[in-house]
């Protein structure tokens, strides 16, 4: 099926838990600091339930599928896929971090090798799950890092870190925290697993499962959801993207055994990211929604130095021109991933891993510095603006709101405050703080990122030419032709 918004948002008045400090949020479809996030949710289901372009034929089924839910066996594939993603991606202009399309595109990576876990059965569980997914069109989150305290010593020893406590006929029982499900209190399904390396004696939380939101005994804890604060849409224009994020407790949850795709194997809990094209599927929606990003950032930037008078000095479009330098490298790097489709089995092909590992550390790494560039073209500006929207009301406040912009023209005051505020929501605010910070650790922390580009790295293809280097010169005399001619 393709679902569509309105299926979408009735889907969310299911039961699940999900708290709010110590408020149980009855309708998170209803809610003032929910609602609109799920309506831009709404907003990708109608995007791609009305577009054919961005379905294929699923040939298990015949019917038309989401293209987030194709197993790619060709390069033509793979752009197919990226379609997908950058329709989505356009929807909130990349703002929209953890969109439908990034944990379903690492279970259908999973879906193309599903042996990793080890066990005829699990590997059954994980195919009928992405079956489950993909003829559902689920919207998928996941929860794959232990609490803290687990990072010096082993996240089988942290005692709320979640573990199973008990196996029986019905299926497995776990109890304890995973972290950290951005978009959790929207989503339909939790991916449950290992995203870092565990390591032998880790068996008791080496287990991978998917489990439905509203699952008896999951509860959701989001944070504080910044939309609940907003003053006006004008004041808080990105308010219906703020995704949310959630610590997931697991009360006592008995997952059936159907839902089960590892238990007590730490090698393939992680393998099932990193040996099967799952990571790889998954970061290209994250590359194209970064995309997306820094050109409206950009984009917002360069209208706003246009009304406020300073794109025309030269200094500053350099600092433009390095900017705009680097979105390109950015979709330089994303055609690049596709242009060498990387062979695995079964037939199925991702997205070349180096190019794809290289782009997750360098995006991770310096979309600070581009925010922080976007700062210093703001200034103060955001602060020489009245406080919000209620300045328009009063007459006083109006007609001083008009001088301050030199206009007797209140919409083109207007669309100075609105690009103003709109700059603002994307690099100052607490939203925007939390972006900043979802970009450095959407993919783990920057000592794992690197390690996997360490792992992934064709060194071989480099020391093959130290080696030629060292036989071609093993001959050459110690101190060389200049020794020779004095
Ligand atoms: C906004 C946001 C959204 C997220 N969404 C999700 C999600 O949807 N699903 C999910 O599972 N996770 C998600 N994460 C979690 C993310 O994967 C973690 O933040 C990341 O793995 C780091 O773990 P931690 O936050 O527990 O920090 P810690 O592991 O406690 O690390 C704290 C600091 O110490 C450093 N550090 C720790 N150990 C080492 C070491 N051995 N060597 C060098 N430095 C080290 C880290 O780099 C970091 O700077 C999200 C994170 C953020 C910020």
């Amino acid at each position: 099926m393709l679902r569509t918004g309105d299926e979408y948002l009735n889907s969310l008045r299911d039961g699940r838990q999900v708290y709010v400090g110590g408020a149980l949020i009855e309708d998170v479809a209803s809610h003032r600091g929910f609602g609109g996030s799920a309506r831009t949710v709404a907003r990708l289901y109608d995007r791609t339930s009305s577009d054919p372009s961005l379905a294929y034929i699923e040939p298990e089924t015949g019917e038309k599928t989401n293209l987030n839910f194709l197993r790619p066996r060709s390069g033509e594939d793979l752009a197919l896929r990226r379609q997908l993603h950058t329709a989505w991606a356009d929807v909130s202009n990349g703002l929209f971090g953890r969109s439908p399309d990034h944990v379903a595109a690492m279970v259908t990576g999973m879906a193309c090798r599903p042996e990793v876990t080890g066990n005829d059965q699990y590997a059954a569980n994980l195919l009928n799950y992405w079956r489950h997914i993909r003829d559902n069109d689920l919207y998928l989150s996941f929860a794959v890092l232990p609490p803290a305290g687990s990072k010096s010593g082993r996240s089988s020893e942290v005692q709320n870190a979640m573990r199973v406590i008990e196996t029986s006929d019905a299926g497995v029982t776990v109890r304890g925290f995973k972290m950290l499900a951005t978009g959790g209190a929207l989503c339909h399904e939790i991916l449950v697993g290992n995203a870092q390396p565990l390591r032998p004696g880790d068996e008791a939380v080496a287990v991978s499962f998917g489990i439905a939101a509203n699952h008896p005994g999951v509860k959701i804890l989001a944070r504080k959801p910044y939309a609940a604060h907003a003053v006006s849409k004008i004041d808080d224009p990105l308010a219906d993207f703020d995704e949310s994020d959630a610590a997931v407790y697991f009360d006592d949850v008995l997952v059936p055994w159907d839902r089960i795709f590892v238990l007590d194997d730490p090698k393939a809990s992680y393998g099932l990211f990193v040996e099967t094209p799952a990571h790889t599927l998954g970061n290209a929606q994250a590359h194209i929604r970064l995309l997306a990003k820094m050109r409206f950032m950009i984009a917002t930037a360069k209208r706003l130095g246009d009304a406020l008078d300073f794109t025309g000095n030269p200094a500053v479009q350099g600092v433009f021109g390095g900017l705009a330098a680097r979105i390109k490298m950015l979709e330089a790097a994303v055609l690049a991933q596709e242009a060498r489709p990387e062979q695995w089995d079964h037939g199925y092909v991702s997205q070349d891993r180096q190019f794809m590992y290289a782009t997750s550390n360098w995006s991770m790494e310096y979309f600070s510095e581009f925010s922080t560039e976007m700062r210093r073209m703001l200034a103060s500006h955001a602060f020489q603006q009245p406080a919000d929207v209620s300045a328009f009301d009063n007459d006083y406040s109006r007609k001083l709101f008009l001088e301050l912009n030199r206009t007797d023209d209140f919409d083109d005051a207007l669309e100075r405050y609105r690009l103003v505020r709109l700059m603002w929501a994307m690099i100052g605010s607490e939203l925007a703080s939390r972006n900043t910070q979802y970009e450095l650790f959407y993919a783990g922390p920057p000592h794992v990122t690197r390690s996997r580009m360490f792992n992934a790295f064709d060194w071989d293809s480099v020391e093959t030419r130290v080696d030629e280097f060292l036989a071609q010169t093993a001959n050459d005399q110690i101190h060389g032709d200049a020794a020779d001619e004095a």
